[in-house]
This record gives C-alpha cells, structure tokens and sequence, in this order.
C-alpha cells in the first residue's frame, strides 16, 4: 500500500518543455529574465523546483548562466540516447548531457512517439540510460483521443509505464510525466479529476514494479495545455505532484505565474 502522506515529502516540480524553441542566444535572454521574475517574486525553490528543458543546442549557455549566476533553476535534456557511444548518427549520449550539468532527460515525450516511432521498448531503455549517467528520466506517459474512447483514460498510461518500469531498478529517480496526447497544445486540458485518477493508477503501477518505497517518492506530473488559471486545480489533487509545461513554458509572465500557483490562485 502506498503511503498516502507521501505527498507531503515530495516537492513539487514544475518544468517546462521548450519542444524546438529559442536558440541559445534567446535561451539566455530568456533563462536570465525567468530568474528575475521568480527574484522579484521571492520564489522560494525549496517550495516548488523549477526545471526548463531547452533544445540540446542551448544546454551548454543554459549550464553556463546557471552556473555562473548561481540561479538556483534545474534544467534538462529533451531527449537522450539509448545507447553510451559510437555510430549512432544524430544521437546525444547520456556521458555527454551529464557532464554538462543536466539533470533530467525527457523520454517518450508523445511527439517523439509520433514522429519518430519510439516505442515503449525504446523509451525504457532511453531511461535506463539516463540512470545510468546519473540523469532522472522524465517519463512520458498518455492516451490519444482514440484510446480514450476505446479504453478509458487509464489502461494505456498504465499500460506504457509498465513496460518501460520493467528496464529499471527500485533505487533508480525517476518522475512521471501523464500528458494525454488529446490535451497536448489543444487548449483542452484534462479536468484535476482525470488527472488524478490517472495519476492513482500510475503510482499503483509504480508500487507494483518497483515497490511501494520508489511509488511514494515519485513525482508524477500532469501535462497538456497546463496554463495560470488551471494549475491550481491539478495542484490540489494527492497524486499530481507538478506539471510539464510546454506553449504556455514559454512566456516568462505565464511561465512565473505557473510556478507560483500557492501565490496567485491560493491553494
Ligand atoms: O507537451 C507538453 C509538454 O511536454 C504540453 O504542451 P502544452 O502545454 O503546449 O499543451
């Protein structure tokens, strides 16, 4: 049985997907000016962790400006090889984005899915790789529209995560991101409810394959047309422990407003 005062031990996360957006100068532009809106807004980090994932070619200004100004964001890879090295054309080595800080990867993000086939074998072993290298795997999770109505919110998620939980260990970090394909950039987010009950049945799943002690510790984030005015309500529900935010990720206002949800919308 999974600890139901668990919540209470992780701290939230909000991250925000960049998907191919802004180049590193941008990324600069935009990392420096995040960071004085959540100064301005005294942010407390220890509250709520704050996380962007840039495409691969800002990581490096990214790591730079963070580690120069001592901000205290977290950031991440938007994807991350299965494999350590050799002839894998295109591919970025988990080796490489560790020794440049990155501490999250995300994997089988549903438009890598779509796009380029991944499958749940591949984004397994995508996370395997990311523990590896010391690197906490975002794992995507999500039903289309047609599998909602075939099978009801839960069976798919469920049915993804516990195929790629079979490539890792109980001591292994990881987070779980729940993004329903159909709430991805449609402005029709799922209701707290869904996000919940899906949420729930992951965590159950995460109990099953890597024990209740890895369930109580993950963080399982919701995902798909997150903005200002609905993060609240996906904040209050026991299993939702933050939000992966991509459009609304980058407008720096919006942005800040997301990651102070206790602030502007009272939870
Ligand atoms: O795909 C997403 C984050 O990974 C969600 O995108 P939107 O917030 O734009 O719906």
């Amino acid at each position: 049985m999974v600890n139901d005062n668990a919540q209470a031990t992780r701290t939230p996360l909000i991250a925000g997907n960049w998907k191919m957006n802004l180049d590193h100068l941008q990324a600069i532009a935009f990392v420096q000016k995040l960071s004085w809106s959540l100064g301005d807004a005294k942010h407390d980090f220890s509250q709520v962790e704050v996380s962007v994932f840039p495409p691969f070619t800002d990581l490096r200004s990214v790591q730079t400006l963070i580690s120069a100004d001592k901000l205290e964001l977290g950031f991440g890879s938007q994807d991350i090889s299965e494999h350590d090295s050799g002839a894998y054309t295109g591919e970025v080595s988990g080796a490489f984005l560790s020794r440049l800080d990155v501490q999250y990867a995300i994997v089988g993000h549903s438009e890598r899915r779509q796009l380029h086939g991944e499958t749940d074998a591949i984004v397994g072993a995508k996370s395997a790789a990311a523990v590896r290298h010391g690197i906490v795997p975002v794992i995507c999770v999500g039903e289309t529209a047609e599998d909602l109505e075939e099978h009801g919110p839960s069976a798919v998620p469920v049915a993804q995560l516990r195929e790629i939980l079979s490539h890792l260990k109980a001591s292994d970090e990881i987070v779980v991101a729940y993004e329903p394909v159909w709430a991805i950039g449609s402005g029709q987010a799922a209701t707290a409810e869904q996000a919940e009950q899906v949420a729930a049945a992951l965590r159950a799943v995460i109990a099953e394959v890597l024990g209740d002690d890895r369930a109580a510790a993950t963080r399982i984030l919701y995902g798909g047309s997150v903005k200002s005015d609905n993060i609240a309500r996906f904040m209050r529900e026991p299993n939702v422990d933050g939000a992966l935010v991509g459009g609304a990720s980058l407008a720096i206002d919006e942005f800040s407003r997301i990651v102070q949800f206790k602030k502007h919308v009272g939870v």
